[in-house]
Order: C-alpha cells, then sequence, then structure tokens
C-alpha cells in the first residue's frame, strides 16, 4: 500500500501525558503529520488495545493512518491500518500473513547487511536509524549520520523514512540523503505546541512522487 511518509509521528506515553495521547496526536495532525505510530514499550497488549481503538476513533476524520509498534496482536485486535517492526520484533512474512495485503506493514533497517536481507514484497516502507544518538530509544543502534542514512536509502527497494533524533532543521538534509520522511518523537510530542512543531517540520516537507 502507498503510504505519505513525510512526517510520521511515533508517540511516547510520557512525552503525551501532560496534554493527553489524543489530543498531541489530533493537533499534530492539524499540524501536517502524515501517519500515526503508537508506540509504547511499557503497557501490556491489553492495556493497549483500547488505547490504540481511541487513537483510532481520534484520527477518523482524517486520512492519517494508525500504526502499532511492536505488537501484531494489538494491531489486530484495534482495528489499526498497520504495524511497524523492528528485526527482533517477529517475521515479516507471518506478520503480513496474520495481517492481510491491505495493511500497512513498516520495518527498521540499521545496516546494509539488514537491508540486503529484506522481503521488499511484503513490506510497505523501511524505517532507517538513528540517524543521531536520542534519548528516546536507548537501545538504539549505531547513528547513521546522514552519509550512512543516503548510503541506506539509495540501496532501498522501498520507500524510507529517517528516524533517530531529527528537528525540524534537518529537513533539507534528510531529503537529500533520499529519505522520503522524517519520523519523530521528542520533535513534536515534547513540545508544548504539537500543532505548530508538526508544521514547522512540515513547511519544509513535501511528499515525493
Ligand atoms: C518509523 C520507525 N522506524 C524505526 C523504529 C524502531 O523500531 P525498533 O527497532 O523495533 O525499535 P522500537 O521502536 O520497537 O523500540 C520505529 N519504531 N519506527
Ligand atoms: C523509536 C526510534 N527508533 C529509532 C531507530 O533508530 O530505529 S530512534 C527512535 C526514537 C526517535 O525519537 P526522537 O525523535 O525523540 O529522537
Ligand atoms: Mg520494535
Amino acid at each position: 500500500m502507498r503510504v505519505d511518509l513525510s512526517l510520521y509521528l511515533v508517540t511516547d506515553p510520557e512525552l503525551c501525558a501532560e496534554r493527553g495521547l489524543e489530543e498531541t496526536v489530533v493537533a499534530a495532525v492539524r499540524g501536517g503529520v502524515t501517519l500515526v505510530q503508537l508506540r509504547d514499550k511499557h503497557a501490556s497488549d491489553a492495556e493497549l488495545v483500547p488505547v490504540a481503538r481511541r487513537l483510532k476513533t481520534a484520527l477518523a476524520g482524517s486520512s492519517v493512518p494508525l500504526l502499532i509498534n511492536d505488537r501484531l496482536e494489538v494491531a489486530l485486535a484495534s482495528g489499526a491500518d498497520g504495524l511497524h517492526i523492528g528485526q527482533d520484533d517477529g517475521e515479516v512474512d507471518d506478520a503480513r500473513a496474520a495481517l492481510g495485503a491491505d495493511a500497512i506493514l513498516g520495518l527498521s533497517v540499521q545496516t546494509p547487511e539488514q537491508l540486503a536481507r529484506i522481503n521488499a514484497a511484503k513490506l510497505d516502507y523501511l524505517g532507517l536509524g538513528p540517524v543521531f544518538a536520542t534519548p528516546s530509544k536507548r537501545d538504539h543502534a549505531q547513528p547513521l549520520g546522514f552519509d550512512g542514512l543516503a548510503e541506506l536509502a539509495g540501496a532501498s527497494p522501498l520507500p524510507t523514512v529517517a528516524i533517530g533524533g531529527l528537528k525540524a532543521e534537518h529537513v533539507e538534509a534528510v531529503r537529500r540523503a533520499g529519505a522520503d520522511g522524517l519520523a519523530v518523537i521528542s520533535a513534536i510530542c515534547g513540545t508544548p505546541d504539537p500543532e505548530a512543531a508538526a508544521r514547522s517540520f512540515h513547511q519544509g516537507v513535501a511528499p515525493r512522487r
């Protein structure tokens, strides 16, 4: 499925807590977020399903899809539009078989070796990162920098989104590196005005056709 990766919001339960998850996400969508991922590394599946359903309802008036991080069962039970998995989050083939052909399925890639092993026919996009070290993911891989990002994006048969320590000032460099968009947590969720924060990215980003 074709997916607009221009500005991809990944949520964090703590950074969104003060304003509330749904309100943060809806504001960010008003500011131009094109895709949302519900990411919560600590909640149980049973806790996450109602959160995902509420988020899906909050996004119903927009055309912005909701993806779930890591949890296939949550994606299936909540009516989300898809799933994002990493290298250690299960098999792409299994996820695609369970989700069906119409769901959005993304995979994290950090190295050329991982890229060489992907099954592109089963995936919709790749998340490439981290571009920079970031406290939002303590167990992140070695940072790629823009040169490493360009190497992966240039060799990818799929659309790509860059992630890790990205701010609005990096939009041009990410585009020059060949990625189709930016995925961010703190630069939107961690600000007092998520709508304005999203807009500051979006002004510099147009979907690549
Ligand atoms: C868009 C996007 N890209 C990469 C990741 C990281 O996924 P993963 O390596 O599985 O790490 P966790 O997010 O699960 O900690 C992502 N979530 N989204
Ligand atoms: C969820 C995630 N995945 C990464 C990867 O490298 O795969 S970096 C990351 C955290 C991104 O948060 P922030 O925008 O606050 O840096
Ligand atoms: Mg994961």
